[in-house]
């Protein structure tokens, strides 16, 4: 049981972890600090917050667990503002979406207390952002990557498992590094895609008409192009160089099937288009169930 969560973002995802552990009983308290104060008091309106802090050091005052859920781009200011309240058994995390550039930035400014530091990254989400999107069952039954570094202690590293998991989550390690070319591949393309898709049609003379047409397959593939546009500027710029290279592969692949179009080989066509019908049927979400 922790004594008191120093909230700094209260979100979708730093509001959903506060209401999540308030739930399972594992802190006494929870405060917030956001970079709006009106956000602050809405959460706090909302019960997703017991306290409202006037600065990020306010709200880290006292506490035994840090969350920082802020845009990847204000980790580093974060950290710097609350460095000097940090002992070595506070356990402090993140949620960022990438892990790289999370992690340079504790290198940078937490030093000698790097260690009370996991960086972690919640494979759950929503297309909303704010605090109004809060919700308790966010993380149940899904994954978190946990990036631990050489220097992060192994008891802060256990305590970062043991919350999640008792949040109900399937905890994954693995090296910043890896976890940034993987989620290129898996979430940021698929946004990158997604907004170029979007724009692509809407910025046609006929675009809006066509998506007045649109239905359940244009919906589903595009539902993520409605993201918050300043949390994904900040992520496809810090893992830009992974993203690129899976925007190369990905317009290899899509050259590939244009030319099978252009030549008319339908055979090669189908046969492509087999090969994918039969990897996306076959996979399913990874989430706490079926690691079991
Ligand atoms: N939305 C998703 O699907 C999702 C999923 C996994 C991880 N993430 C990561 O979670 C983090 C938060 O995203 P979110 O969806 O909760 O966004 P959000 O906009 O809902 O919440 C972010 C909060 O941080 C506050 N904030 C912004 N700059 C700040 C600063 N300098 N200091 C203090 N507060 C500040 C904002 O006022 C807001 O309350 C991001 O790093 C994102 O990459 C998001
Ligand atoms: O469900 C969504 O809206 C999401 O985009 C969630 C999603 C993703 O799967 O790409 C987005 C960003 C994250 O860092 C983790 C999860």
């Amino acid at each position: 049981m922790f004594e008191q969560l120093g909230l700094i973002g209260c979100g979708l995802m730093g509001g959903s972890f506060a209401l999540a552990l308030k739930r399972a009983g594992l802190v006494k308290r929870i405060v917030g600090y956001s970079k709006s104060p009106s956000t602050t008091e809405r959460a706090r309106q909302m019960g997703v917050i017991d306290v409202e802090a006037p600065s990020a050091l306010l709200a880290v005052s006292g506490a035994d667990i840090v969350l920082l859920a802020v845009p990847v781009s204000a980790t580093e200011a974060s950290f710097k503002a609350i460095r000097h309240l940090l002992t070595p058994n506070t356990l402090v995390m993140d949620v960022g979406s990438t892990k790289r550039d999370v992690v340079d930035a504790a290198r940078r400014v937490l030093r000698d207390h790097v260690g009370c530091f996991v960086p972690a990254h919640p494979i759950t989400g929503k297309e909303v952002s704010g605090v109004e999107h809060a919700d308790v069952n966010l993380y149940a039954g899904k994954q978190v990557i946990l990036t631990p570094i050489e220097r992060t202690f192994t008891v802060q590293l256990q305590k970062a498992v043991d919350v999640w998991t008792a949040l109900g989550c399937h905890v994954v390690k693995m090296s910043p590094q890896s976890h940034d070319a993987a989620y290129a591949a898996v979430s940021h393309l698929p946004h990158l895609i997604a907004f170029a898709m979007i724009n692509g049609i809407a910025g046609q003379d006929h675009g809006k008409e066509y998506m007045s047409l649109a239905g359940p397959g244009f919906r589903d593939f595009t539902r993520i192009a409605a993201s918050d546009p300043k949390m994904w500027r900040d992520i496809l710029v810090a893992n830009r160089e992974e993203l690129l290279d899976q925007s190369r592969i990905f317009q290899k692949t899509l050259q590939s099937l244009e030319n099978l179009i252009t030549s008319g080989d339908g055979d090669a066509l189908e046969s492509l288009i087999e090969q994918a019908s039969e990897t996306r049927a076959n996979w399913r979400i990874a989430s706490q169930k079926s690691h079991k």
